[in-house]
């Protein structure tokens, strides 16, 4: 069956909203591993409920954790994690979740007994080569190289070389579970540079906040002490990077956007947001409501590297296409095993709505011209169904192909998206 066709908003006037943001999918993540890893009970505040962070609460429910979730709204839930010994023997769904199909395995690998990963159709080509071969050499038994695998323990942990230049999550999987293996971790990367660097910073802190002790004082180095991980609470930020389109809105109309509770001090890499956003022309302004971005005088281009901040692309390039002179994005070769190539899919989109993107080795050009009707393909990808809700603000006639598509980490996207514009419908 053909996925739906989604009528994107044409916005008619300078949109003026307030837009509070559920949890970070990352810190979510990470947070709800590392409490089922933990020494006692705890709880992870305001996290967010899901595709992804609900299949990462299945994964370490099967994996012998109790959790439980209090206090569900719009903006996320409580959840109640007991940890349990980590048993085997069972199946792990892991969608199209980088971050469970990365941050899990090495979990699993402390049962004695085999667990099997698989995802959808599509989770099956991103790359798990490299992670599964770390876990191989540290001792697990490991059969196949992509989704479907299996996993067996238990591993002991060791010293190990990895190229992680194809994901950052590489690196933090190993990272979260290893102060449980019996020998920690000195884990090193070579290669050419490991992608979304503050991506491991969010994984080295939370790692500290639980009591773990991580030497990260030599470059693409990082050594774990055996040890336990500290129970304790965590309040998970808001999503910075599900921002992205909102902000983009201010710019694309003319208007102002504020998300409340912009954290000071974040290893989120949406917080390059500020920065950018203000490079393509947006007034940006952090006041004690939050942080504030207001459009105005059109929207410029820009050249930037967006190696660490890989995840805002699909919004950088959707504004690149509204903007007034030329892009360029590079260092994101590695956008090409991320829920889909997301290079191709840009440029296919954007040159389907009559636009000029072009692929690079390490990224994208735009060059941008007058756009018009038409579908907006998502291939499952969240953010790219959110790049296409922002070219729709202001080309009539997109369609954007399978919004539902962000129900991978803003379930309520769609409804946000129409109460920003003013149709609280
Ligand atoms: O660790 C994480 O939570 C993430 C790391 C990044 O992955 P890559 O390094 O594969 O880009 C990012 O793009 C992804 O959305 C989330
Ligand atoms: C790359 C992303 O997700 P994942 O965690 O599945 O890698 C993303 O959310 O942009």
């Amino acid at each position: 069956m053909p996925a739906s066709l989604w009528p994107a908003p044409v916005a008619t006037d300078p949109v003026r909203a307030t837009v509070a943001l559920p949890g970070s999918k990352s810190m979510t993540n990470r947070a709800l591993l590392l409490a089922a890893l933990a020494d006692g009970p705890n709880t992870v505040r305001r996290a967010l409920r899901s595709r992804d962070a609900d299949l990462m609460a299945a994964a370490l429910r099967s994996l012998g954790a109790g959790l439980t979730s209090s206090g569900e709204d719009a903006s996320g839930a409580d959840w109640h994690v007991v940890p349990g010994p980590v048993r085997g023997g069972v199946s792990i769904d892991c969608g199209l979740a980088g971050t469970v199909m990365r941050f899990v395995p090495p979990m699993a690998a402390l049962a004695a007994e085999e667990v099997a990963f698989d995802g959808d159709p599509q989770a099956r080509v991103r790359p798990m080569g490299v992670l599964l071969g770390a876990l191989r050499s540290l001792g697990a038994e490991v059969t196949g190289d992509a989704l479907p695998f299996t996993v067996g323990g238990p591993l002991a942990g060791g010293e190990v070389t990895v190229d992680a230049s194809g994901s950052s999550q590489v690196v933090s999987g190993l990272l979260l579970s290893a102060a449980r293996f019996d020998k920690g971790l000195t884990l090193r990367h070579s290669g050419p540079p490991v992608p979304s660097m503050p991506h491991i910073e969010m994984t080295v802190t939370m790692l500290r906040a639980a009591g773990v002790a991580v030497d990260d004082t030599e470059p693409d180095v990082w050594r774990i002490e055996p040890g336990p991980i500290t129970a304790h609470d965590v309040t998970v930020e808001p999503d910075l990077s599900n921002a992205a389109p909102f902000l983009a809105a201010a710019m694309v109309t003319g208007g102002t956007v504020t998300i409340p509770g912009w954290p000071e001090v974040t290893t989120q890499p949406g917080d390059r947001l500020r920065e950018l956003l203000a490079r393509m022309g947006a007034t940006v302004d952090r006041t004690p409501r939050g942080l504030t971005v207001s459009g105005g005088a059109g929207v410029r281009g820009i050249d930037a590297d967006l190696r660490d901040v890989g995840e805002l692309t699909p919004t950088i390039a959707a504004l690149a296409a509204l903007a007034d002179s030329p892009s360029t994005l590079r260092g994101i070769a590695h956008l090409r095993g991320h829920e889909t190539d997301r290079l191709a899919a840009l440029v296919t989109e954007i040159s389907r709505l009559g636009g000029d993107a072009r692929e690079t080795e390490d990224g994208l050009t735009v060059r941008p011209r007058p756009l018009r009707a038409g579908v907006f393909h998502s291939y499952a990808d969240h953010r790219m169904a959110t790049a296409g809700a922002v070219i729709g603000l202001a080309v009539p006639g997109v369609q954007v192909e399978d919004i539902a598509t962000t129900a991978k980490t803003l379930p309520e996207f769609a409804r946000m998206w129409a109460r920003m514009l003013g149709d609280g419908r």
